[in-house]
This record gives C-alpha cells, sequence and structure tokens, in this order.
C-alpha cells in the first residue's frame, strides 16, 4: 500500500475493517482499497475494556459504503477476489477487475467444515444468509439433528424452541472446545429447565438477512460466503419450530453420523431388509432423513445441522503462490503477521499463528482474536512501512474470551482446559449450583488459566494472577474460598 501510482492501481488492503480503520487514520492521504465478497461489513460497537485482556463489545453489519464516508482515503470494492498472482503483486477480482498493491492483508475468514456436504438435508451456520435459511426451514420443523459440541451447537440446543433437538457429539460431556466435564454437569439442568429468562427484546437489527434456498424441499444455503456471524448472532431471530413446548434436547454422547438415509431411501432398507433398524426415539414418523450413528441408533429428522468447526478459506489465494500452510490449513503467520509470502499479511480465522506462544495464549477462532489480529496486521503494516521495530501486542499475552451460554456469562482465561500443559498441573474447583462455576488451573503454584461462568466478579483478579505469575502456594484452597475476599489479596 501507500502506493504513488495513480488509481486504477490502489493500494490496498483485503477486508477486515478494522486494518482499513487504522491503515486509514495512519495514512490519510493515501488510498486504501477493501475488497470483500459481501456488501456488509462488522463493525464493532459498545466497545468495553473489561480488564486488561478481556474485551467486551456488540457486533453490527453495516453496509461497507459507510466506511467510505467517515474515511475518504478508502475505497470499497464489493467483488470476491479470484486470484491472486503474488509474484506480480496483482489481485483479480470476480467482476473482471485487478488491483495493484503494495502491501496485502488477507482476511478472508474461514468456511464451515460441513459433514455430508452434498446432502441437501445438511446444513450449516456461518453468516448472516445461512442463519437466516435455518431459521426458515425450523418454522417448518418437528425435529432436527445438531452435530458438534462446540459454540454454535452450544447456542443452538439452547436458543432452539418449539422443536425437539437430537444432539450427537463425540464427546463424553457437553461443550468440548470450551468446557471440562465438571462444568457440562452444571450446564445440564439449563437444557431440562422450562426457559424462564425471555430474551430481552432486540433494540436493533445486528445482522440484517435475506433468504436464500438452494432448490425445493432441500435445506442447504447457495454457497456463498458473507461474513462470519458474532456474539449474540440469534438475538433477532427467531429460533421456533412448530411445536408449542420450550426445550426439548435429546443428547447422544460418544457417536458421531455414520450414514444419511433419505426417506425413499429409508423406506426401501426397511422393506427389503427385516434386520434394518427402525427409528430409535419413539416417535415413528417418516421423517424426510434419517441419520445413523456409530453407536448403532438411527434416528429421523426433518434436516441435521453440522456445526462441526471450521476451515480456514484459503482456496482463492493459493493457486500459483507459495504459502505454507499449518496443520489446520491456515496461512501460517509470524509474530508480525506476514505471511511466508512478500507483503502479504494475513489475520482473523484465514491464518495459523506461527510464532512461539506466551504460555498462557493460543489461537481461536474467535471475533475477540480476530479483531485484535486485524488491528495488530494493520499496527505491523505501517511499520514495516515506515521501517520502524513493533513489540508484539499485549492482547497476545493472556488468552481471553467472555461470550454467554445457556445464559450465563462465560469467562476463558489462560489454559483454561488445560490444554498443553503436563500432567502435574491440578485443578481447583467451586461450584454453587444454578450460580456460579469457576475452575482454575494451577501448576507449580501458579495460576494457569480459568474458566469462570457466572456472575463471579473474579475476572480481573484471576487475570492479574495469571499474567503476574504469582506463587500462590501458601493460600492453598483459599483462593476459592468464597468467604475470602479474593480481590482484597491482590489488588
Ligand atoms: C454462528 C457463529 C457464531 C459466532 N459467535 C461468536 C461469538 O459469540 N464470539 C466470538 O468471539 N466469535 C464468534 N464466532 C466466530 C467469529 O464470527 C469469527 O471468528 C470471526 O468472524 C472471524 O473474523 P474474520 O474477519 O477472520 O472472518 P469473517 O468474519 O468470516 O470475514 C471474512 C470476510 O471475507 C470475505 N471474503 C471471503 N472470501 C473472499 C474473497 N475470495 N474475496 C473477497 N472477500 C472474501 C467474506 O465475505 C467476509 O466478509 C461465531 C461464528 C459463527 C459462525
Ligand atoms: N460464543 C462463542 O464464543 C462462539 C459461538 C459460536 C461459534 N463460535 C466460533 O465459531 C466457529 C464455528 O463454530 P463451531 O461450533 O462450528 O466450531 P467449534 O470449533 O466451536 O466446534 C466444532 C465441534 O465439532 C466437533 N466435530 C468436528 N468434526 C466432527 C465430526 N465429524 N462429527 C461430529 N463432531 C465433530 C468438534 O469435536 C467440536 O465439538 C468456531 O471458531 C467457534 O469458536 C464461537
Amino acid at each position: 500500500f501507500l502506493s504513488l501510482i495513480p488509481p486504477p492501481t490502489y493500494n490496498k488492503v483485503h477486508e477486515s475493517s478494522i486494518s482499513c480503520h487504522h491503515l486509514a487514520t495512519e495514512f490519510p492521504s493515501e488510498d486504501i482499497l477493501l475488497v470483500t465478497a459481501s456488501p456488509v461489513i462488522k463493525a464493532v460497537t459498545n466497545f468495553k475494556q473489561v480488564s486488561k485482556t478481556l474485551e467486551e463489545f456488540d457486533v453490527e453489519e453495516q453496509p461497507s459504503t459507510m466506511l467510505e464516508k467517515r474515511y475518504p482515503n478508502i475505497k470499497v470494492i464489493e467483488s470476491g477476489v479470484k486470484q491472486l498472482k503474488s509474484q506480480e503483486h496483482k489481485i483479480f477480482t470476480e467482476d473482471g477487475k485487478q488491483c495493484i498493491y503494495e502491501k496485502l492483508c488477507l482476511c478472508a475468514g474461514a468456511k464451515p467444515k460441513l459433514i455430508f456436504e452434498e446432502n441437501p438435508y445438511v446444513l450449516g451456520i456461518r453468516d448472516t444468509d445461512s442463519a437466516q435459511a435455518f431459521q426458515n426451514h425450523l418454522a417448518k420443523a418437528e425435529r432436527i439433528a445438531v452435530v458438534g459440541n462446540g459454540g454454535i451447537a452450544l447456542e443452538l440446543v439452547y436458543e432452539i424452541e418449539g422443536c425437539e433437538v437430537l444432539w450427537a457429539i463425540k464427546d463424553k460431556a457437553i461443550g468440548n472446545t470450551f468446557f471440562d466435564a465438571g462444568a457440562a454437569e452444571f450446564l445440564i439442568p439449563k437444557l431440562t429447565a422450562e426457559k424462564l429468562e425471555t430474551a430481552i427484546a432486540c433494540k436493533r437489527t445486528k445482522y440484517t438477512t435475506e433468504g436464500c434456498e438452494k432448490e425445493e424441499g432441500s435445506v442447504a444455503a447457495a454457497d456463498k460466503l458473507g461474513t462470519a456471524l458474532g456474539p449474540d448472532w440469534h438475538e433477532g431471530l427467531h429460533l421456533k419450530g412448530t411445536k408449542e413446548f420450550s426445550h426439548k434436547v435429546h443428547i447422544e454422547t460418544l457417536c458421531e453420523i455414520k450414514k444419511i438415509y433419505l426417506q425413499q431411501e429409508f423406506k426401501q432398507l426397511q422393506k427389503t431388509s427385516l434386520s434394518f433398524p427402525k427409528d430409535s426415539s419413539d416417535n415413528q414418523n417418516l421423517w424426510p432423513v434419517y441419520m445413523e450413528l456409530t453407536n448403532g441408533k438411527i434416528y429421523g429428522c426433518d434436516f441435521i445441522v453440522s456445526a462441526t468447526g471450521v476451515v480456514p478459506n484459503v482456496k482463492p489465494f493459493l493457486d500459483g503462490n507459495n504459502f505454507t500452510l499449518g496443520e489446520d490449513g491456515g496461512l501460517k503467520v509470524d509474530k508480525h503477521m506476514h505471511s511466508s509470502v512478500a507483503d502479504i499479511y494475513a489475520a482473523g480465522d484465514i491464518c495459523t499463528a506461527s510464532w512461539e506462544p506466551s504460555p498462557v495464549w493460543q489461537q481461536m477462532r474467535l471475533w475477540t482474536q480476530a479483531r485484535q489480529m486485524g488491528w495488530y496486521a494493520a499496527k505491523c503494516m505501517v511499520a514495516d512501512f515506515l521501517g520502524e521495530s513493533i513489540d508484539m501486542d499485549f492482547s497476545f499475552e493472556l488468552f481471553a474470551h467472555v461470550t454467554k451460554f445457556f445464559n450465563y456469562k462465560v469467562v476463558l482465561l489462560g489454559k483454561y482446559n488445560a490444554q498443553g500443559l503436563d500432567l502435574d498441573h491440578e485443578l481447583m474447583l467451586r461450584c454453587t449450583k444454578g450460580q456460579e462455576y469457576v475452575k482454575v488451573v494451577m501448576q507449580n503454584g501458579r495460576m494457569m488459566g480459568a474458566v469462570l461462568i457466572g456472575e463471579t466478579d473474579l475476572e480481573e483478579t484471576f487475570e492479574n494472577l495469571i499474567l503476574n505469575q504469582m506463587d500462590l502456594s501458601a493460600y492453598g484452597e483459599d483462593l476459592l474460598n468464597p468467604n475470602v475476599d479474593i480481590e482484597d489479596y491482590f489488588d
């Protein structure tokens, strides 16, 4: 970027409005080009720095032209990039444009990693269109299946009303990407209880939606990649099936889907093979689709949601370019968010952090990290251009995520699930049923991570304890004693 070449050759930054804000401010007289396949950008609003590393904010979708209005040196091209020629420093867009860049930041996100992707009764949720398609199909459904045990599945099983949910998970306990079995146990009663909390009415539309269906009868959304949803994505959606009850969730643990049958196939197999199993539930209706699980059970349902993680969206950029990819398929970036290809940076879901991380930070594909990486990548681009050195941003010192599951505030800090720690670590727990669940991960007397569910008010103190690695051996179990005002000890 910072080109001295006149238009139509632009300085450019690909996607990430966050990087753009920073670049546009740093270089007000230069052209910054934002190339995006989506007509909307995500804007962070109501940003609140909760503590040193914890941040809370809303994500709103706004027309991308808003950026142009606010920053006259940003130009938005609303078209997907179909090819990158890194040697020539050129990108080619679907609408036939080509642009030369001096420095480029790739922020094209990730795609849902769907199981049985080709099956028209399997759908994923990533952007506003796929969420809208999901809502439309749910409105006609009596029973759906949810496969996966991470963020989306946790949110769905709690939010869906008036529809039976068959939840198939590979693990013993729910929520494996965020919780251990103890926290899962704490949360489970919320799934069986009638939902007393009424959702607070959405004061504004955060996500704009337009319906999109692939073909008659099938449920999958059209294959175009919009901007990923963020916190509270289900606010403003009506996640209700055809029935009048609140929750009805049946969990099948330790299993995966082995095979999917369409109704005709299932009927045929029932007719021709006497030993072919019947629907394992009480409800023997004929369903549009059936899933056979690895535990031998078969369940019919209206459709299946595959909430089975994401894969970095690198495909449009690989051909002819020598990117080094991480094990998870993302573009490897160093501590300056620089990829393995000259003048190309990457941030957010598309990248794989490949620097030596702080002992209490790990990458997770989250909005929080996408925001921090976008901001930091822009700072690195500026520093590179000016020939200045730059230190790693403080936000990468400690993994910190605040979210909400089952209407509880959830704070995750550091190695909250003892990820990658040796076996000599210990766990300390405090739990009050229906109110709070506190878990800390200790190693050699030092706090390495924490899970805080409910209004514990402990996040700031624990964040400090993890960051300063103070030896806490002397405090023993008092660390979690509710009668000891732990904040007074350490603040
Ligand atoms: C349902 C759901 C709920 C979530 N909830 C939370 C949450 O509560 N908290 C949290 O922290 N995280 C949450 N996440 C994760 C979070 O949304 C992502 O980690 C974050 O959006 C990643 O940001 P990104 O900018 O890297 O990618 P994205 O937000 O996916 O943006 C990528 C952009 O690139 C564009 N693009 C793609 N390909 C091209 C191309 N070839 N040319 C041009 N443009 C292209 C897309 O249109 C899009 O605008 C959720 C995700 C989902 C799917
Ligand atoms: N509140 C939040 O912070 C929040 C909410 C929703 C989504 N997100 C983020 O959005 C992204 C997408 O969410 P997600 O829930 O799809 O991903 P995820 O990574 O959170 O969870 C994926 C789940 O799918 C399971 N899985 C993978 N392959 C499977 C298979 N073949 N069969 C059965 N299960 C399989 C994994 O064990 C894991 O439980 C993630 O990056 C997630 O962190 C975050």
